[in-house]
């Protein structure tokens, strides 16, 4: 869907207002692939992923979030974020598959690098965070929405870090993400067996904290931030770095070793094999 079409639909309108949409379009200009309407009464930006077809994540996506992010951390006026989707039928696709498919060297390691930016950013960030799922969410659409203090997710979608389906194997801090949300049986489990859940398995185990439908996603997001933000800032941005810094330090302390492993992972005959294979059926799929 282009922009236009995007400010002409009558709920982003309705739930916008005017005003809302006039500053989400001054903030367009600097990124069309992700939206932002910071509201001043409230200081919570809804952040929209809009990279079409299915938000994949590839380097340049990935710094656009990361740019959005540290200039809402650098606005003293913000408090709260809620990311959701452009796109109501996929949230994120995780990791764009074509920047790990016969890629160039430098590119890949800025994209892991850029990547581990992004996590350190939201998993830590001090807004009070929330996912509003309001579609697919595999592998790294996953992990966006582990980073985040709660999740709402839309009945009928899936979510999961499916990494080990696709023959690769999820990082240590996609899964500390998971673990830090459903405990460390239930991240062995859907790890290492890479499943793929739906809205209602997720919320069975604790990983989307509500089951809504499509209508009032964002609505429900709005209303719960608002007793996020009853809560006094320092205390509650105290108490998450408390959480939130152990894992957040592992991985700063071992960034080096685990972008190299990335890279020469990836760049293995087999595992490149593998990736040719998921992509033609993804293609074929999608064709169907
Ligand atoms: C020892 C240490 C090791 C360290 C590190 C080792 C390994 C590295 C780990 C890397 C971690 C990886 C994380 C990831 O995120 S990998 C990506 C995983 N994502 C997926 O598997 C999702 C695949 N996509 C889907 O399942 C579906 O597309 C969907 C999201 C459910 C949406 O379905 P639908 O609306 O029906 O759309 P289509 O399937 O028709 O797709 C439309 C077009 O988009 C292309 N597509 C889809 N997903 C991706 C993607 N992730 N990347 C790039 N492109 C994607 C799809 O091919 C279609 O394209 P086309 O129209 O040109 O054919």
């Amino acid at each position: 869907m282009s922009l236009k079409q995007l400010f002409r639909q009558p709920m982003l309108r309705a739930m916008l207002g005017r005003q809302h949409i006039q500053a989400l379009r001054s903030m367009t200009t600097q990124s069309d692939k992700v939206l932002v309407d910071l509201d001043p009464k409230t200081g919570v930006a809804v952040v929209q992923m809009n990279r079409p077809p299915v938000n994949s994540l590839n380097l340049e996506f990935l710094s656009d979030i990361n740019n959005t992010l540290d200039k809402l951390h650098n606005d003293k006026s913000c408090r709260g974020l809620i990311l959701t989707s452009s796109n109501n039928k996929v949230f994120c696709a995780g990791l764009d598959i074509m920047e790990m498919y016969q890629p160039q060297t430098d590119r890949l390691t800025e994209f892991w690098k850029t990547l581990q930016n992004v996590w350190m950013n939201l998993y830590g960030s001090r807004l009070a965070t929330i996912a509003a799922i309001n579609g697919h969410s595999p592998a790294g659409g996953c992990l966006l929405a582990t980073c985040c203090d709660y999740r709402i997710m839309v009945q009928n979608f899936t979510i999961g870090l499916n990494e080990t389906q696709l023959g690769i194997i999820p990082p240590f801090w996609f899964v500390d993400s998971m673990e830090g949300v459903v405990g460390y049986r239930q991240t062995e489990l859907a790890c290492q067996k890479g499943l793929m859940m739906t809205t209602d398995q997720a919320s069975k185990i604790g990983l989307v904290d509500e089951v809504v439908t499509p209508e009032v996603v964002l609505q429900k997001a709005q209303n719960e931030m608002v007793s996020w933000l009853k809560i006094p800032d320092y205390a509650r941005q105290l108490t998450k770095s408390q959480m939130k810094m152990p894992n957040i330090n592992k991985l700063r302390a071992r960034r080096d070793e685990d972008v190299q492993h990335f890279v020469n992972f990836i760049t293995k005959d087999s595992v490149q094999q593998a990736l040719g294979f998921y992509i033609e059926n993804l293609k074929k799929k999608a064709k169907k």
